[in-house]
């Protein structure tokens, strides 16, 4: 392979654009430094010093709005999942962030850098992993690897190709002949090679089988183990329900919720038949109980059950629930489905 730089182009934003794939990278190497962040996996997200930080971020297409007032901070180590719908502007305030849209209105900022002031700073402290990523075609896997790990200041290629062995992937076939999922992998040797402080990945396992998935996943929480801050976006809930310390959900443009992993495993779902006795009309919630429980019904097999959400530490309702006397009563953790329902489909649960 030849010099990469010679045959790259760099849009007036400064990101290398190689008819795919899109990396970024600085015009000065000094300007980067290491991520001395060191949070500890999982902590509760400390906002003082955001790593991302959203403002008023809008996006609009003529009269069409794509991202609208969105305002949000991703700290520093954290696993930070973006959900929604298809169209629901997940990639625009991704693309918002890194400079390659302009906002209508509202900022933001990425490790104190705004992209539209330097763009370059910032995108030197990203590893972008796009969701339509390209690659060209006639070089081979680890030509790949090598021309975006020289072009990159954070790049390592021995990094990007010990990511391309623990995704099974055969660094020796030319992108051509690869199948979607295994150009996939390549991206994403590519991407997780990079040592940046912040990894931005929009459906980073798509197209893959559930082997290689679980395998992408530990490498976030390896990431985020040694300090990077990571967001990504996905439709698969339970990998996010899985990864992610904190998750917003967008809709229509507009964010409409955000939620702490933590606080979900907090939250639980009782069903049961409903008869005389345990019909909603017939449950009286204890006082003490009643601003951590919902009762209603819920149809699901064309039967109509008791439903029972509650929020917070089971043990001092599981006294409670025995005295109700409840007839095949199962409780299961209320996860991100009925969360996601909840926000998307106007389902009965209450969030
Ligand atoms: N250049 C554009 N011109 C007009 N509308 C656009 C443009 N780019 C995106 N949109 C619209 O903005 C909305 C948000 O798109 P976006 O790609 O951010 O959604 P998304 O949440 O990433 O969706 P998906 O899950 O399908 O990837 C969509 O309705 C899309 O059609």
């Amino acid at each position: 392979m030849g010099s990469g730089k010679k045959v790259a182009r760099r849009d007036n934003a400064g990101s290398l654009s190689r008819k795919g794939l899109v990396l970024n990278y600085p015009q000065s190497l000094s300007s980067i430094e290491r991520s001395q962040t060191g949070t500890v996996a999982g902590a509760i997200a400390d906002l003082a010093d955001p790593m991302v930080v959203t403002d008023r971020l809008t996006k609009r297409y003529g009269d069409f709005t794509a991202l609208s007032n969105c305002s949000l901070s991703v700290a520093r180590g954290e696993i930070f999942g973006l959900l929604g719908p298809n169209g629901a502007g997940k990639t625009t305030l991704i693309r918002s962030l890194l400079g390659f849209l302009r906002p209508t209105s509202g900022s933001c900022s990425v490790d104190g850098f705004d992209p539209m002031v330097d763009g370059v700073g910032l995108r030197s402290r990203v590893a972008y992993l796009p969701g339509d990523a390209r690659l060209p075609r006639h070089m081979r896997g680890a030509g790949v690897l090598t021309f975006f790990s020289e072009m990159h200041p954070c790049g390592d290629v021995d990094r990007s190709l010990r990511v391309a062995d623990r995704l099974e992937l055969n660094v020796k076939t030319r992108v051509a002949f690869m199948s979607t999922g295994m150009r996939q992998k390549l991206a994403l040797a590519v991407v997780l090679g990079l040592d940046t402080p912040l990894l931005i990945l929009d459906e980073p396992t798509a197209n893959l089988d559930p082997t290689v998935r679980a395998a992408v996943l530990d490498l976030v929480v390896e990431a985020r183990s040694r300090g990077r801050t990571v967001m990504f976006s996905s439709h698969v809930l339970s990998e996010i329900e899985e990864t992610c310390d904190r998750v917003a959900f967008l809709r229509k443009g507009e964010l409409v919720r955000e939620l702490m992993m933590s606080e979900l495993f907090q939250r639980h779902r009782v069903t049961a038949k409903t008869t005389s006795v345990s019909a909603p009309a017939s449950i009286s919630v204890p006082d003490s109980l009643a601003d951590r429980v919902r009762v209603s019904t819920i149809t699901r097999a064309n039967q109509e059950l008791l439903c029972i959400d509650t929020d917070g530490d089971l043990s001092p309702m599981i006294g409670w629930l025995d005295s109700l006397q409840l007839v095949g009563m199962r409780i299961e953790p209320l996860g991100l489905r009925a969360v996601y329902d909840s926000v998307h489909m106007g389902g009965e649960v209450v969030v």
